[in-house]
Formats: C-alpha cells, structure tokens, sequence
C-alpha cells in the first residue's frame, strides 16, 4: 500500500517541514509576494505550469499575491481562509471571469450562472441530485459498464489498452444512457476522445492568451462566443475547438428535439429536467438544453479522468487493490453490483477518495472578489482573483501526513474526525459545490466494481505517466495498461 507513484507530479517541491498532522495550526507568515515579471514570464514559457511554472510556485504559501498584466491575483491554501471564501463569506465571491470560456462552451446552466439566475436554478434542480433520484440511475449506469466490461473480456488475456481512451468512451456511455437514455457513439465516432484531449488543450490555450491580455469580459464573452458559434467558420486551431463544441450541440439538440416529440417514462436526468418548476414556471427549453449539456460535459471527462488515476495508482499500489478486490469478491460474491452493495465497498470508496486527492480531476477552482475584505489577517480588494489551487491544499502535510503516500486508510468511515471541512475539495464546496458529486461517486464505485470482478490493470513497463493540467488534471500521454484476466 505504500509504492510511491514515480511521476515527478507527486513530489512537492517545497520543503514543508515534517508530516505531522497539526489541524488548528495557522502559519503566521506575512503573505508570499511574487512578481510580476517572474508570473508573467512562467505563464508565457511554461502555461500554469502545476510542476515548475506559475502554479508550482504557489505552493505551500498560505497566502501569495502577484499580478499579471492589469489583473491582481491571490491564492490561498489554508483551509480556514478557504472556508472564509467558500461559505463564511461567499456571498463575496461568486465565480470569476475565469469561467468565461466555459460559459462559451456550456452556455448559461449551473455551471457558468451567477446570482440570482443561478440560485433559482440550483433551487430547482437540486431536489433532482437527491440520492433517491440519483439512485435510480444506477440501472441505466450497470448495463452500459456490463456491456463495456464484454468488449473487455473478449480481449486476449494480457492485452495493452489505453486508459484514458477507455474511460473517455465508457463515462460518455454512461453518461448518454443516465442523462438521456441514449448512446452517443453514433453521435460521435472513433476518434471521441482524441478530439476532446484536443478540445480541452486548445481551450485551455486560448485561456492561456486570455489570462496574459485580460481583456473586458464582454470581449471574451465575444471570442468564446464565435468560436463556440456554428455559423462562423474560424481558422485552424480553433476550429477543432469548435468541431468538440458543435458534435456536443449538435447531438444535445436531437435527443432533446426526440425527446419531446415522443415523451417517455424513462428515471434519466433529461425527464428529471423536464420536470422541474417553480413559481416562475418550468425551464426554458433553452436552459434545458444547456443544462444537459453541462451535466454531459463537466460529469463525463471529470469522471474519467477520476477512474485513470485511480487505476494508474491501483497499480503502483498491489497490496490496496488486493484489498480491493477482496472486499468486491465478497460483496458481490460474483453478482451484478446493486445499490445495496454500494454502501458495503468501503475499501473501494475510500481508494477513489485517496484517488481524488492526489489527482484531483478539478485541480483549481477561482473566485472574484466584488469586495474589499481580509482574508486570513491579508487584506484583498474588489475585483481581486482568488484561486485556490486544490491539488495543493490536498497535499499540505498539516492536514495530510506524508501526502505523497497512497493510503486509502484516510477515508475509511471516522478517519476524518479532526481534518477541517475545506482541507478536502474534489467537488469543490460551499453553496457550488458539485451537483454531480452523489451522482459521480455512485458510477464511479460502480463501475470500479464491475471491471475489478474480472480484471486487473497493470502499468506497461517503462511507461511513464505525466500528468497535465487543462481545465482538467489529465494523464498528458494517456495511460498504457495491461488488461489481466482474474481467475476467481
Ligand atoms: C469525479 C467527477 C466530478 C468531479 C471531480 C467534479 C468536480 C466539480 C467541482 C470541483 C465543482 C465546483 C467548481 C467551482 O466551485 O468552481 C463542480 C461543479 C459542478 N459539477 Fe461536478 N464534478 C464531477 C462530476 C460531476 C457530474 C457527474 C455532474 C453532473 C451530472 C457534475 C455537474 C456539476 C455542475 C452542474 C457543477 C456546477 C454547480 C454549481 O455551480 O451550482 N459534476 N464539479
């Protein structure tokens, strides 16, 4: 249980000094100042940079300002300074500009809504992420993960497969049957997940140029506009950005087209949108679209990105996973995973939670001040950006001994007495906090499950995996695994 993965990613290249846990304790350092010449020339060279550019240098620094351009930014770590920002005082920090490109993407649903439109919106739809509703997918999740786990054992014994690919095709699967009773292979083709790798990286690029130049939101609104548009042609590289964008429109619109022409009983999430009303009525059939494709789009690649790490460090750690195994083989006892057993996989649960932490799928989430305030004794002004960087606040040795160590133990059921709330933020927290998360947890358990019943996954030898941070924390050269049978 203790192989330390060998990515370079997993060492922290600060010195916190120690591991011990010490949970109330505040560093009384006065704020980390860096300069502008120094983060501007790191996101020019190097983009963000999570091992050796602009984000690498935040971490361990409770409280760090710098500039880039006319922008003024802070990251903070403590978790208290982020309860302060995601709860105590949240109401002063709703999303920042940073979403912007997203919104281009996703259009306005949850996801890129502010205040008050989205608090109407997450009232309604709330009630729908319940576990009881969330629960009844779970039928519509296994067939796929069965179907998916066929394809596997036809393979011969032994065979290479690339993860990232796999889990791409599978969550985007089990996406399309939960959201819309629906395969989405037809909708896409072979070469899905190359053109969403390419996608997020062009996307992120195009933040990237954003970032340095800053311009007026509604000048970025604008570009991400026109390159989200289906009407207007852009040049290369954009318009591969805009193919992601128009295949994922494209499909939305016929299922919903379909739906509503032929009602039907399905438990899916796009019924469940259907539903919903409040005072003001129903939701727009614009809304409606833009929702399902934001549940599509932030649930499938987080989601697979999740269940590559959680293989990837599975490997590097055999005595976890046989542990793992032991627990799905008397669970399930060779049965179709039920909801009941879902509650029984503590060991499985708690190896995707150690997973989340140090691969956090969300690595970063970023937050605007409308308001001057102090955070944490450090004074911050309106207009100011706060990012906390959450792969680092999952790996600060006060709250995670020896973070670098794969240890799901820090999951199981009262292990986490004494850590404070925001020192573990996979699905974010506060009042946007992930709507999925029940959902994501329940697939990803389940279908942990299911593969491990007859297969286990080993690294190729002498492959190294890397990974890389988009809007999303991926294995930059996928991960290449050997897929071996189990004899039960
Ligand atoms: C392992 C999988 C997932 C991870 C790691 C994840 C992570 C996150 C994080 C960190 C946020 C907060 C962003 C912020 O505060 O800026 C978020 C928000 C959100 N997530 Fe997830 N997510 C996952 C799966 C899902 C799924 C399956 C769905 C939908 C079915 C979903 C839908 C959303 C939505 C709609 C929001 C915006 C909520 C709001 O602002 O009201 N996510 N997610």
């Amino acid at each position: 249980m203790s192989a330390e993965p060998t990515t370079k990613s997993l060492v922290c290249p600060v010195d916190h000094g120690g591991g011990t846990a010490q949970p109330t304790e505040r560093r009384a350092v006065p704020a980390t100042r860096f300069s502008t010449r120094t983060m501007t020339s790191e996101v020019l060279r190097r983009g963000f940079g999570r091992e050796d550019g602009m984000v690498a240098r935040l971490e361990g620094h409770d409280f760090a300002r710098w500039r880039i351009g006319q922008r003024r930014w802070v990251s903070i770590q403590h978790p208290d300074d982020i309860d302060h920002v995601l709860h105590k005082h949240r109401e002063n920090y709703p999303k920042s500009p940073d979403y912007e490109p997203l919104r281009g993407v996703l259009g306005l649903s949850l996801f890129t809504d502010d205040d008050p439109s989205w608090s109407r919106h997450r009232k309604m739809l709330n009630p729908k992420f319940q576990k009881r509703h969330v629960d009844a997918l779970l039928p519509l999740m296994v067939g796929t993960v069965l179907e998916f786990r066929e394809t596997l054992d036809n393979l011969p014994d032994g065979s290479e497969v690339e993860m990232v690919g796999l889990m791409t095709d599978l969550t985007l699967e089990v996406a399309g049957h939960s959201l819309f009773s629906q395969s989405f292979r037809g909708y896409f083709g072979d070469d899905t997940a190359e053109l969403i790798t390419e996608g997020l990286r062009k996307g992120t690029w195009l933040s990237r140029i954003f970032f340095l130049v800053d311009p007026p939101r509604w000048m970025s609104s604008a570009v991400w506009k026109v390159m989200h548009s289906r009407k207007i042609p852009t040049p290369p590289p954009f318009n591969r950005f805009q193919k992601v964008a128009r295949v994922i429109d494209g499909a939305a619109d016929k299922v919903l087209r379909e739906r509503l022409a032929h009602p039907s009983d399905s438990p899916d999430l796009l019924n469940l949108l259907l539903e919903v009303a409040d005072d003001d009525g129903p939701l727009t059939p614009d809304r409606t679209r833009a929702e399902a494709i934001s549940f599509m789009l932030t649930g499938y690649e987080t989601t697979a990105n999740a269940m590559c790490w959680l293989w990837y460090l599975l490997a590097l750690n055999p005595d976890a996973r046989q542990r793992m195994l032991d627990e799905i083989d008397s669970v399930l006892q060779g049965r179709v995973v039920t909801l009941e057993d879902v509650p029984k996989l503590q060991w499985t649960t708690a190896c995707l939670e150690e997973s989340m932490r140090i691969f956090p799928p969300v690595w970063m989430i970023t937050r605007e001040a409308v308001e001057d305030d102090v955070i944490g004794g450090h004074p911050v002004k309106a207009g100011e950006t706060v990012a906390i960087v959450i792969e680092h606040v999952h790996r600060d040795p006060r709250f995670w001994p020896d973070p670098g160590r794969f240890d799901p133990s820090r999951f199981l059921p009262g292990a986490d007495r004494d850590r404070p709330r925001s020192s573990y933020l996979p699905f974010g927290g506060g009042k946007r906090i992930c709507i999925g998360r029940n959902f994501a947890l329940l697939e990803a358990v389940m279908l942990t499950a299911t593969l491990s019943q007859n297969h286990v996954f080993d690294l190729v030898p002498g492959h190294q995996v890397e990974a890389e941070t988009t809007f999303t924390l991926r294995p930059r050269q996928g991960i290449q695994m050997i897929a071996r049978r189990r004899d039960q």
